[in-house]
C-alpha cells in the first residue's frame, strides 16, 4: 500500500487511553469503518492479501466486520470463529489470553471445509493470543491457516512471533 494511503488510514485510527483496563492504549478503528474510503481500502487490501485461498475466517465481533466483505471481494465462503456460548452444538473451542482479558472461541466443525487454505481476517494483533486461537480452532476442524491478514499490529506486543506456522499481512503498524 502506498505511504499516502497508509497515512490516511492511520488518521481514522483513534487512541483511546485506559480503555478498557487502565494501562491499556485501545486503538479504535471505528472511524475508519465508518469512512467510505477508509472501509473500502482496508477491505481491497485484505483481500489481496487472501489471493488464491479458499476460505475465509474471521473472528468475533471486529473480524466479522472485515472479513465478511473480503470473502465477498474473493468470492470465497466466510466462517465466523465465534465467542462462546453463540453457537449450537456440538461445537469445537479453544480458550486463550488476549491483551485485557480472557476469552473463548468456537466454530461447527462441519461449516468447515475439509482441507480449506484458509485466510484468518481480524481487525488488530496485540499479543496474538487470538489469531494464534483462530488458527488452533480452524485445525481442529480440519483447516489449515495459509496466512492471516490485519488491519493494525501493535508491534511492542510481540504477536507477530508467536504465529508460527503462517505468514501475517498488516495494513498498519504501530
Ligand atoms: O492479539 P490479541 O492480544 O489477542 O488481541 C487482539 C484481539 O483483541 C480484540 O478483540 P476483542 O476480544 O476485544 O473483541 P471484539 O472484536 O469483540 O471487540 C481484537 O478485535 C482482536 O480480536
Ligand atoms: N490495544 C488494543 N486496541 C484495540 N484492540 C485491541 N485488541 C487487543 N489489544 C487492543
Amino acid at each position: 500500500m502506498s505511504d499516502e494511503r497508509a497515512a490516511y488510514l492511520a488518521s481514522l485510527v483513534r487512541d483511546v487511553p485506559d480503555f478498557p483496563k487502565p494501562g491499556v492504549l485501545f486503538k479504535d478503528v471505528s472511524p475508519l469503518l465508518a469512512d467510505p474510503r477508509g472501509f473500502r481500502t482496508v477491505v481491497d487490501a485484505l483481500a489481496e492479501a487472501g489471493e488464491g485461498v479458499d476460505l475465509v475466517a474471521g473472528i468475533e465481533a471486529r473480524g466479522f466486520v472485515l472479513g465478511a466483505p473480503v470473502a465477498y471481494a474473493l468470492g470465497v465462503g466466510f466462517v465466523p470463529l465465534r465467542k462462546a456460548g453463540k453457537l449450537p452444538g456440538p461445537t469445537v473451542s479453544v480458550s486463550y489470553q488476549l491483551e485485557y482479558a480472557t476469552a473463548e472461541i468456537e466454530a461447527r466443525a462441519e461449516t468447515v471445509p475439509q482441507g480449506a487454505r484458509v485466510l484468518l481476517v481480524d481487525d488488530v494483533l496485540a499479543t496474538g493470543g487470538t489469531l494464534v486461537a483462530g488458527a488452533q480452532l480452524l485445525e481442529r476442524c480440519g483447516a489449515a491457516v495459509e496466512r492471516a491478514a490485519v488491519l493494525l499490529e501493535i508491534g511492542p506486543l510481540g504477536g507477530r512471533d508467536r504465529l508460527g506456522g503462517f505468514p501475517l499481512t498488516a495494513l498498519l503498524t504501530v
